[in-house]
C-alpha cells in the first residue's frame, strides 16, 4: 500500500480542497464484526476518506474483502522499511490522518495505550499521535472485564491525554452475558465523528 501523495499546491494549481482523512484502528474485540458496517458508514460522510490500521488479534472478526479502503497491518510495516532511507509507516500513518477512530477499542490495546507500550503498528501510531488531532476511541469487552477497577483507571489515563470515550452500552453480549461492554451503535459512532468534523472548521458537512 503507498501513502497518498500530500496534495501539492502551487501559484499555479489552484488550492486543492482535500479529503479529510478518518484512520480507523480496529483490535480485537468480538465488536470487530462491525468494522465492514462502520467503514461503510463513513464513507457515506461526503468529503471524507478512510484508512484502516489492525491488530492482529482483530483480522479474526471480519474478512478483508469487506472492507473497501486500504487495510495496514504489522507486516506492511516491516516490509516498508529495509533500510534507513525507507520510509516508516506508523509516522508517515501520523501524518496522513486528520483524526483517528479506535473502534473497537479490546482491553489489552486499552492497557497498552494506557501506559505506553506500543507493539505494534497500531499501538505505534497512537504512541506517536499528535494531539492536536481529535483521537476517538470505543471501548469493548466483555462486562467482567469492563467492571474490573483497572479499566476505570485506564479510560481516565486515555481522557487525560485529552482522546474521546466513546462510551460503551449495556446489551446481551455474544458470551451470553448481560451488561455493559458492548461497543457503541455504530450510528452513534458516526454521530460523533460528524460533531467532531463539524468541530474541527475547515470542514463543513453540506
Ligand atoms: C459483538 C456485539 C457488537 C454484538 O452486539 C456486542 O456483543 C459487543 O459489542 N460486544 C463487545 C464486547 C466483547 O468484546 N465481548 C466479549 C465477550 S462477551
Amino acid at each position: 500500500p503507498h501513502m497518498e501523495p500530500r496534495a501539492t499546491c502551487s501559484a499555479a494549481a489552484p488550492l486543492v480542497e482535500r479529503q479529510f482523512r478518518v484512520l480507523v484502528g480496529v483490535t480485537g474485540s468480538v465488536a470487530a464484526l462491525k468494522l465492514p458496517l462502520l467503514v461503510s458508514r463513513l464513507l457515506d460522510i461526503p468529503g471524507l476518506e478512510v484508512a484502516v490500521v489492525t491488530t492482529e488479534r482483530a483480522k479474526h472478526f471480519y474478512s478483508p474483502q469487506d472492507v473497501p479502503v486500504t487495510l495496514y497491518s504489522d507486516a506492511d510495516e516491516w516490509e516498508m522499511w529495509k533500510c534507513r532511507s525507507d520510509p516508516v509507516l506508523h509516522i508517515d500513518l501520523r501524518r496522513w490522518a486528520d483524526l483517528m477512530l479506535v473502534s473497537p477499542l479490546d482491553a489489552n490495546t486499552l492497557g497498552k495505550v494506557a501506559s505506553g507500550i506500543c507493539d505494534n503498528l497500531l499501538t505505534c501510531v497512537i504512541r506517536a499521535w499528535d494531539r492536536s488531532k481529535p483521537l476517538l476511541f470505543c471501548p469493548a469487552m466483555n462486562t467482567a472485564m469492563w467492571e474490573h477497577p483497572i479499566t476505570e483507571q485506564q479510560v481516565g489515563q486515555l481522557k487525560a491525554f485529552g482522546y474521546v470515550e466513546i462510551p460503551c452500552v449495556a446489551k446481551k453480549l455474544v458470551c451470553g452475558d448481560q451488561g455493559l461492554g458492548a461497543m457503541a451503535e455504530v450510528g452513534t459512532i458516526v454521530d460523533k465523528v460528524k460533531e467532531v468534523l463539524s468541530q474541527h472548521g475547515g470542514f463543513q458537512q453540506n
